[in-house]
């Protein structure tokens, strides 16, 4: 069994906890409120091996224990960096993640750095308020050696399984065997997340 630990990361709304509760329960929820960072777990099958996906949603306002994006960037094994489509300053914090991630990942190889980052830009149903072009993103993808996706949490679930899915594939293939630091605090099961998922009001979008 293969332990991978993903982080996603990026400004707050840009869909962090859309994209991952849609990859962990088919859903789309307008409307998701969390008031701490948490690690959600699944197992999943990939090529005939069995992985423990740990996936890690910060927490934008500030909370209890909060973990600092060195000690999330430490932790993880692969990095989902987020933006929205139609928020140019959520594209230039996400530019400012990826440049810290290579930053801290200097001493690791380049190939496993490579396939571990990916830049997503969420929100492409929302193409009509676009304020960063696809080809800024592909270009800040090629810059920084990130692979690159536009998807729409709200619209594109299997887009969303696909991008996870390979995330995991690639995190797995680069073997990296790491200094544990810190881990960031907040844990919770299927059980909670269906419960924070169903607890809310919903909005549509
Ligand atoms: N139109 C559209 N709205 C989306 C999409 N993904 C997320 N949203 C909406 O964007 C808002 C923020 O989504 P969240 O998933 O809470 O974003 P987040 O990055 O986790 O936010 P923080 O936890 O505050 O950092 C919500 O109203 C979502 O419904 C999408 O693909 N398209």
């Amino acid at each position: 069994m293969n332990d991978i630990k993903v982080a996603v990361l990026g400004s707050e709304g840009v869909g962090k906890s859309a994209l991952i509760v849609r990859f962990l329960t088919r859903r789309f929820i307008g409307e998701y409120a969390s008031s701490s960072e948490c690690i959600y777990r699944k197992r999943m099958s990939i090529d005939g091996r069995q992985h423990n996906l740990e996936l890690y949603d910060p927490c934008s306002q500030p909370c209890e224990g909060k973990s600092t994006l060195n000690e999330q960037i430490h932790w993880a094994d692969g990095f989902v960096v987020v933006y929205n489509i139609s928020d140019r300053s959520s594209f230039l914090t996400a530019k400012a993640i990826v440049h810290l991630i290579r930053e801290l990942h200097l001493g690791g190889s380049k190939r496993d750095t490579d396939s571990v980052i990916f830049l997503v830009g969420n929100k492409q149903d929302l193409c009509h308020m676009r304020e960063v072009d696809r080809e800024e993103g592909q270009k800040l993808a090629s810059e920084r050696r990130c692979q690159f996706y536009e998807l729409s949490a709200a619209e594109h679930y299997q887009e969303v399984v696909l991008m996870f899915s390979k995330i995991v594939r690639n995190a797995s293939l680069g073997g990296k065997a790491k200094e544990r630091r810190r881990r960031p605090s907040g844990s919770k099961s299927m059980a909670k997340l269906i419960n924070n998922v169903f607890g809310k009001r919903r909005k549509s979008v």
